[in-house]
């Protein structure tokens, strides 16, 4: 039976004394978004390159379809590489044409789909413009078709959204969720958190070269600390301070952001924001992924 899972297993790689990979492991399942983040540094590109066989691992092994990934696989990955890999002199069009041919398409087959995806992305009047004459944006567009133009069975993309406007965004999520949604794994790295929590089925975050965490954000919010927002316009400022096993996370206006440390009773708070006046919110608040990302990455940390 075909297991279209892409399995990062126990990934390691030095430059001379930097460890940019230590063992890291995670999957990424078919018809799924994979968010993969981690502070500058923490290793996401060398992992992404090992899996692209742009670079080799030290140790550890890259797998697909349950069986370590080949070069002749490996053409039907979609990369989108950091430093992005488009020809600078060639046009649009013609770009296209010759990667999808490039990765085993016949010839109009890569017409056929290398038009199709300059419609899709919004690219039709700049298709016959050299790549290097266009906007940042318009390029990465370029950089998005041309990681689709062979019908790949994986998508691995380097920080795809980077330097995109709202639009853009806008359209690359909706190609991103529409090839999942075909049965192909799709992992991405970003800084833009928000983004990554409102698009991926799952998110894995890395430290220094090690996975911290990897789940659905409900998973990785399980076991965090329960937190209040408490909306009580007459309270004074501070009025939550003292509790017992209360810390103020933050407060905005008249609303409190409070944390619980385990056994504290949210009833204590509620009683005392009821003590200044009326209490126009109380709920529990699941904190963004912003939140997990910076616990992640601080926790165990020396700074
Ligand atoms: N070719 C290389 N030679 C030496 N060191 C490297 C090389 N490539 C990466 N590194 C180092 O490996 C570590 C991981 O880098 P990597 O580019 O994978 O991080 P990243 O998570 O993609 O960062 P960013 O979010 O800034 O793109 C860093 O310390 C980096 O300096």
């Amino acid at each position: 039976m075909l297991d279209r899972t892409l399995v990062l297993d126990r990934l390691s790689k030095r430059f001379g004394e930097v460890v940019a990979l230590d063992a890291v492991s995670f999957d990424v399942r078919p018809g799924e978004l994979f968010g993969f983040v981690g502070s500058n540094g923490a290793g996401k590109t060398t992992a992404m390159r090992i899996v692209l066989g742009v670079l080799a691992a030290d140790s550890g092994e890259v797998r697909f379809d349950g069986r370590p990934v080949t070069y002749e696989m490996r053409t039907r990955i979609g990369y989108m590489p950091e430093e992005r890999g488009l020809y600078p002199k060639m046009k649009v069009l013609d770009q296209l044409v010759y990667l999808a041919q490039l990765h085993g398409l016949a010839p109009n087959e890569a017409h056929r789909s290398a038009e199709t995806w300059i419609a899709r992305l919004g690219l039709a009047e700049r298709r016959h413009d050299e790549v290097q004459k266009l906007s940042l944006g318009n390029q990465q567009r370029v950089q998005l078709a041309a990681a689709l133009v062979h019908d790949p069975d994986v998508l691995v993309l380097d920080e795809p959204f980077s330097g995109l406007d709202p639009i853009a965004v806008d359209v690359m999520s909706q190609v991103l969720r529409e090839k999942a949604a075909t049965g192909v794994p799709v992992v991405f790295s970003s800084h833009q958190l928000d983004l990554v929590e409102r698009l991926c089925d799952r998110v894995g975050i890395i430290r220094s070269g090690r996975m911290v965490a990897a789940g659905t954000v409900d998973e990785l919010t399980e076991g965090a600390a329960t937190q209040l927002t408490v909306t009580a316009p007459q309270a004074p400022p501070g009025w939550a301070a003292a509790l017992p096993g209360v810390h103020v996370v933050s407060e905005n206006g008249t609303s409190t952001v409070v944390e619980l440390s385990p056994g504290a009773d949210d009833q204590t708070v509620l009683e005392a924001a009821l003590a200044t006046g009326p209490v126009r919110e109380f709920t529990r608040r699941r904190p963004p992924l912003t939140e997990l990302f910076r616990n992640a990455v601080t926790q165990g940390s020396e700074q």
